[in-house]
């Protein structure tokens, strides 16, 4: 007992003493606020006198300390999060963020008796905060003198001696955990011997109950992952690493990283693509949480095409069609055929220089091969379709010849043109017979089966192609749609811009127009975001799960980089597309000869041990002699195996399964069931509350819950040929606990283990 509250009289003065430079840390933003609210009516008063850079300069300054103490004050809950303490290092030199650069210790600095004396004690934040002599307060979390944060380890703990992890809410110290990285030294600082605290804070980060958005891992970053987050953008980076190994979170504090390292060369946007809208509003609120928007843009592969937001999936037999890329092919012929639809005029007649001309079906035809044999986008060919066909009629006409001055042929025959180019009956046959093609309106002609038939002979089989036309018959667009929009868009060329909308004419307030059209200011954040929304290219762009991108997803979002530096993680063990190796082709191709940097991430944060192990016995089987990832943690609870009995009800047993595991866990939970249940099984658990989920197993990706029920994964792994691959992605969602339930379909021994999941 005495001993328990002597720790916890430690403990307490060590969170006193983090409270104390926290406050502090308060006390010189506020101070930095009313430094720049001085300066701003300062500059007020002064009017236009300083030049407009130093006025700007200000400007900025104001904004910026307003939006530290705006987040400090609303959004962070540990602002402060780490601390470092150092021994001497080899020499005094400062970096830009105020602390010594060096790495390595002083020669001397640990004494022949294994003492030594800290010689530097750094605080880590989302934000960096220099106090008035210039003393580093925090440093930036992606400054390079917080690196040692995150990559000391006792085997290489270059200068660090103590590494503590502190929790707080607001401006209040609830806690510090700390590791010794130098565990045989003693260290004393200002005199006194260095204390330690709690047991580590990545276990304790772990253990936490999730909720449906992800958190940033700001202070529990694992050296495997720093590298990989600080790795120079050149080309591209290459992560892989099996489930729960933290690709994602580390993909998203790479794009914070990269900002804060060269905020301008990142000026042109950060784009991260990410599977399914699912994923995408499970990470969203990373970036904001380390300080970061704007300039980054989350989107889901059904949703990087404007005016295209996809989140429903063909079966897979008709995805497979959709992502291969002989889809190319088929969309080339398409976006030259739809030309000629069914309403498409045979017959062209005009008069002019008092004559009637017509040019007949044959050689509507030759002109129209003629014009095709270009590789121009489609639509851009209709100047020249267009001049084709004056050159046609004016060969009928009867004039060629009639001068032999040429600078009267050429008035003549311009003269002729503009005669016909602006009459009806001309301009009427030109927009039927070479009208503006939209990529929506290309992929509703291969709708029809006997055209798509046409434009898809000795690609796709009969079968193939029946299906495909049916799929393009359903209302509605699916994710897969939406890469072939974009490759149309390109086939098609951009069609000419929309009207603009009226400008606004100070003739109009002379006739109260005005009141009928109100004309408002664009604001600075409306510009903003109408440009982000604008944007098409980026200056890095970041996929997650890039395993699962087919052929044609990855030309859809290669064109978004073709500039760019790029971060691909993923992991081949979780694809979901059926010819792996196409994909990776396909991927090389978008990546173009950009040399590769790989990084492999070996650890899995997320499943406790008993079910990274079940998971491998899948893994064994979909991708045998590819080794899992090494689980961090074990909970001592075995997942837990339900057969179905005969005749029994499976919406039944889903519902009381999922209630029991709500009964488990603090937080979420996800029921996976094969694609073609999802619908019925949010029906079954309709009423359980929000903090359980029905998810088909491709929208599983990603996805985390801290109890997972996988319903029949016999199902699931049939679903498709990538099924097992998809399987191995529901059985590794969880954080805590996992129920299986199986079907008649999955054979379960007497033990409820279905054949799949049996050693
Ligand atoms: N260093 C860390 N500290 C604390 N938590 C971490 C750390 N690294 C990863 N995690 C946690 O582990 C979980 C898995 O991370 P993440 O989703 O990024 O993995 P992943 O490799 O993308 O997984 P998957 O391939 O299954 O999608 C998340 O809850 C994440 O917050």
């Amino acid at each position: 007992m005495a001993a328990q509250e002597a720790v916890d009289t430690v403990a307490d003065r060590e969170i006193g003493v983090e409270q104390e430079h926290l406050d502090q840390v308060y006390r010189r933003l506020e101070e930095k606020i009313h430094e720049a609210e001085f300066l701003m009516n300062d500059a007020a008063q002064k009017g236009h006198v300083g030049t407009p850079g130093a006025l700007a300069e200000r400007d900025a300054q104001v904004f910026r300390a307003g939006i530290h103490l705006n987040r400090l004050n609303n959004e962070f809950e540990d602002f402060l999060f780490g601390r470092i303490d150092l021994l001497y290092g080899k020499d005094g030199v400062r970096g830009p963020d105020g602390a010594y650069t060096s790495v390595e210790p002083a020669d001397d600095a640990i004494r022949p008796d294994n003492t030594a004396e800290i010689g530097e004690t750094l605080h880590i934040g989302r934000i960096g905060v220099l106090d008035a002599d210039y003393s580093p307060l925090v440093i930036d979390w992606r400054a390079p003198a917080a690196a040692p944060f995150y990559r000391s380890t006792p085997v290489e703990p270059g200068r660090v001696v103590r590494r503590r992890v502190i929790r707080s809410k607001g401006r209040r110290v609830l806690g510090v955990e700390d590791d010794l990285m130098r565990p045989e030294l003693r260290a004393t600082l200002g005199g006194a011997e260095l204390p330690v605290i709690g047991d580590g804070a990545l276990m304790a980060a772990l253990g936490q109950a999730r909720s449906h958005s992800m958190r940033d891992i700001v202070s529990s970053i694992q050296a495997e992952q720093d590298l990989v987050i600080r790795a120079p953008a050149a080309s591209v980076t290459y992560v892989e690493g099996g489930p729960g190994t933290g690709k994602t979170a580390v993909a998203l504090h790479r794009a914070a990283y990269l900002l804060y390292q060269d905020r301008r060369r990142y000026s042109g946007g950060i784009l991260i693509v990410s599977p399914t809208p699912l994923l995408v509003s499970y990470t969203e609120g990373v970036l904001p949480s380390l300080g970061e928007e704007g300039q980054v843009a989350i989107r889901a592969l059904g949703g990087l095409v404007d005016g295209a937001e996809a989140d429903v999936y063909d079966e897979p037999a008709v995805s497979r069609i959709k992502g291969s890329s002989r889809m190319l092919a088929v969309l080339r012929k398409a976006a030259r055929g739809a030309l000629e639809g069914p309403a498409a005029p045979r017959l062209l007649r005009v008069v002019a220089f008092g004559r009637r001309l017509e040019l007949e079906e044959p050689e509507l035809r030759r002109i129209r091969q003629n014009v095709l044999s270009g590789t121009a986008p489609v639509n851009l060919l209709r100047p020249r379709a267009r001049r084709l066909l004056l050159d046609a009629l004016y060969a009928k006409s009867g004039a060629v010849g009639r001068h032999s001055d040429p600078e009267l042929a050429a008035e003549l025959r311009s003269s002729f043109d503009e005669d016909v180019s602006t009459e009806d009956a001309f301009l009427g046959f030109l927009d039927a017979w070479w009208p503006e093609l939209t990529p929506r309106g290309v992929l509703d002609a291969m709708a029809d089966e006997r055209r798509l038939g046409r434009w898809a002979r000795r690609v796709l089989n009969p079968g193939e192609t029946r299906r495909l036309a049916r799929s393009l018959r359903r209302p509605g667009l699916s994710v897969h749609d939406v890469a072939l929009l974009d490759e149309l868009h390109t086939l098609l060329g951009a069609p000419a811009r929309p009207k603009r909308k009226r400008e606004y004419d100070p003739l109009d307030q002379l006739t109260g127009l005005e009141e009928l059209m109100p004309v408002r200011e664009e604001t600075q954040r409306e510009r903003a975001e109408r440009l982000a929304a604008e944007r098409t290219e980026y200056a890095h762009v970041i996929v997650d799960e890039a395993q699962d991108l087919t052929p044609m997803q990855w030309r859809m979002v290669g064109r978004r980089g073709r500039h760019a530096t790029w971060t691909v993680v993923g992991d081949p063990a979780q694809s979901s597309w059926s010819d792996p190796d196409e994909a990776a082709a396909a991927r090389d191709e978008a990546l173009g000869s950009r040399p590769r940097r790989r990084f492999e991430l070996t650890v899995n944060y997320r499943n406790p041990a008993e079910i990274a192990e079940l998971a491998a016995k899948v893994l064994a089987l979909a991708m045998p002699g590819k080794e899992a990832p090494r689980a961090v943690r074990s909970t001592g609870v075995e997942p837990r195996f339900t057969a179905l009995g005969e005749g029994a009800d499976l919406a039944a047993a889903v519902r009381s399964e999922a209630e029991r595991l709500l009964a488990s866990v603090e937080g979420t939970v996800g029921v996976v069931v094969a694609m073609d249940r999802r619908a019925e099984a949010a029906r079954w658990l309709a009423g359980l509350g929000d903090r359980v989920v029905a998810l088909g197993s491709l929208e599983a990706k990603g996805l985390e819950y801290d109890a997972t029920l996988v319903v029949s994964p016999a199902e699931i792994a049939d679903e498709s040929p990538a099924g097992l691959r998809v399987l191995y992605v529901a059985l590794t969602r969880s954080t805590q606990a996992l129920t299986v339930l199986s079907g008649e379909r999955d054979l379960p021994d007497a033990a409820g283990v279905p054949d799949l999941l049996r050693d």
